[in-house]
């Protein structure tokens, strides 16, 4: 039998207290008694294109629509809907018939920021750290394990991601931390500082951090129109 059932997940990670941290929404009316969370993510329309479709789902669950959206992944075993509670809410909220479905999965690295406006489907929304995930329904601890590898492969590509999570103006020590903490493991301080010296789009300011108890620090800032040079020169 042909089967139509398409969806659509948002994993938007962000850096909150050096953890990597991933946004999920807590169902309104739990088929369990725990507390219910998952990622933002439904079902899409008959004539909506997938883009499309991942833009609305963020917006009309978690007020967000201010993130570039990337597809990813499409995650389709027919065992992701084993469960037969997360087939029971989705029956609910759908009105629909649910077998199996087909999730195409979006990705964005963002700031974090409080949440409003959540459909009425959700409780909350919240940035729980990747690494304390509970066991989330269908196969969303599997998309957010395979989201943190890509987002890792990107920066390998762009580092330029980095610092979208930065202030303006950061030291080597932030900037060290905030790949530490995307990447899941410490950096050698010293390579680290050899490599970031190496990178003419990380540039030294004449600002020092003011009122520290330990050695004040330079403030860094990253120079995007360099980095564009270097990525046209890297392309040749
Ligand atoms: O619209 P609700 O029921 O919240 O969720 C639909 C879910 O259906 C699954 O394929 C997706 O993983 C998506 O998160």
């Amino acid at each position: 039998m042909l089967y139509p059932h398409v969806s659509v997940d948002c994993v938007l990670l962000g850096v909150n207290e050096e953890k990597l941290c991933v946004l999920l929404v807590e169902r309104a009316d739990s088929p369990g008694d725990q507390i219910d969370y998952k990622l933002p993510g439904s079902l899409i329309y008959e004539n909506e294109d997938l883009d499309d479709a991942a833009y609305r789902v963020l917006k009309e669950s978690t007020g967000i629509s201010k993130v570039q959206l990337k597809q990813f992944r499409c995650f389709g075993s027919p065992s992701r809907t084993q469960n037969k509670e997360d087939v029971l809410w989705l029956e609910n909220a759908s009105k629909l018939k649910i077998g199996r479905i087909v999730t195409v999965a979006y990705l964005a690295l963002c700031k974090i920021s409080k949440r409003k406006n959540l459909s009425p489907k959700y409780k909350s929304a919240q940035w729980v750290p990747v690494n304390e995930l509970p066991k989330l329904p269908f196969d969303h601890n599997e998309i957010v394990a395979a989201a943190t590898s890509e987002i890792r492969q990107w920066i390998e590509i762009e580092p330029s991601i980095v610092f979208e999570y930065l202030p303006s103006r950061f030291t080597l020590y932030e900037l060290r931390r905030t790949y530490e903490t995307i990447f899941g493991k410490a950096f050698d301080i010293r390579n680290f500082h050899k490599k970031i010296a190496s990178l003419a789009y990380v540039v030294p300011t004449n600002e020092m951090q003011e009122g520290v108890a330990h050695r004040a620090a330079r403030y860094y800032r990253f120079d995007r129109a360099i980095y564009k040079k270097r990525s046209i020169v890297n392309k040749k």
